[in-house]
């Protein structure tokens, strides 16, 4: 494999809850060593029973842990060792991030929050950027001015999705992007998802507990005890269910 199919790569590496408290009951799992490659265009899902380190080994390869072990690679750099500044600087102009909870801006407007890591980043942008992002979205521009309050759980998915296309993000993690919605809100929001990296996105990263999900990813890994057990090719949902159930 060269290193232009490449986005991100991940070498052995580890973490250990055991040095953190924060009133976690069960006794969670150490996570790795292992490794995990980012391909360019492609979508790599992880899977696997609750609490087996999906989200975890997420936030290691998004740099908001750090390994105590291995290490992360993009664009020639190593994450593990950079400031927290430069991988915060990092996360705003070359990842993005979805969350089942959403996490925009509530009281900002659709416009305000697809922009604003934009500003942040004191890139300049106009209107017509941020109704071109949308459009790649299937979000109407009659949103613009709407409060993200005012919208379903879909549409503010769409919303974090366009955001990734107005900084012209690399790496899309989500996690359970679409734990919250109704089955027709989670096939908009995966479109949304293709239909970013068919723009832009070079590689997404996704945690879901939902065969059908899942079975629109070019990559599944199947983690368990915070380690990745088995990597699949292109699945079914049933095949999926097949494995989370245990019966393959
Ligand atoms: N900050 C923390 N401190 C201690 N333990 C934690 C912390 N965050 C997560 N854990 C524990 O680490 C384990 C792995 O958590 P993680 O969220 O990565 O699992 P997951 O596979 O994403 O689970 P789920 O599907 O339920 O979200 C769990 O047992 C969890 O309770």
């Amino acid at each position: 494999m060269c290193d232009s199919e490449v986005t991100l790569t991940a070498k052995r590496i580890e973490f250990s809850f055991l040095t953190r408290s924060n009133g976690h009951k069960k006794n969670p799992p150490d996570i790795g060593p292992l490794d995990i490659t980012l391909r360019k265009g492609e979508k790599t899902v992880l899977i696997g029973a609750s609490g087996s380190g999906k989200s975890t080994t997420l936030k290691l390869l998004a740099g908001l842990l750090s390994p105590t072990n291995g290490d992360i690679t993009f664009n020639n750099m190593d994450l593990t060792k950079l400031s927290e500044r430069r991988k915060a600087a990092i996360r705003r102009t070359d990842f993005a991030f979805i969350f089942q909870d959403y996490m925009l801006i509530e009281n900002l407007t659709v416009s305000e929050n697809i922009a604003l890591p934009t500003l942040l980043n004191s890139g300049v942008y106009t209107q017509d950027n941020v109704v071109d992002a949308m459009s790649k979205v299937n979000l109407d521009s009659s949103l613009l001015n709407k409060p993200v309050f005012k919208l379903s759980g879909g549409q503010k998915q769409r919303v974090a999705i366009s955001r990734s296309l107005m900084t012209q993000a690399n790496v899309l993690f989500a996690d359970e992007p679409t734990g919250n919605l109704d089955p027709r809100a989670r096939n908009e929001t995966l479109d949304a998802i293709d239909s970013a990296m068919k723009y832009n996105l070079q590689s997404c990263l996704m945690v879901t507990h939902d065969p059908i999900v899942a079975a629109r990813a070019d990559r599944v890994l199947f983690m368990k005890d915070g380690k990745i057990r088995k990597q699949y090719a292109k699945l079914t949902a049933d095949e999926v269910n097949d494995i989370l159930l245990g019966n393959q």
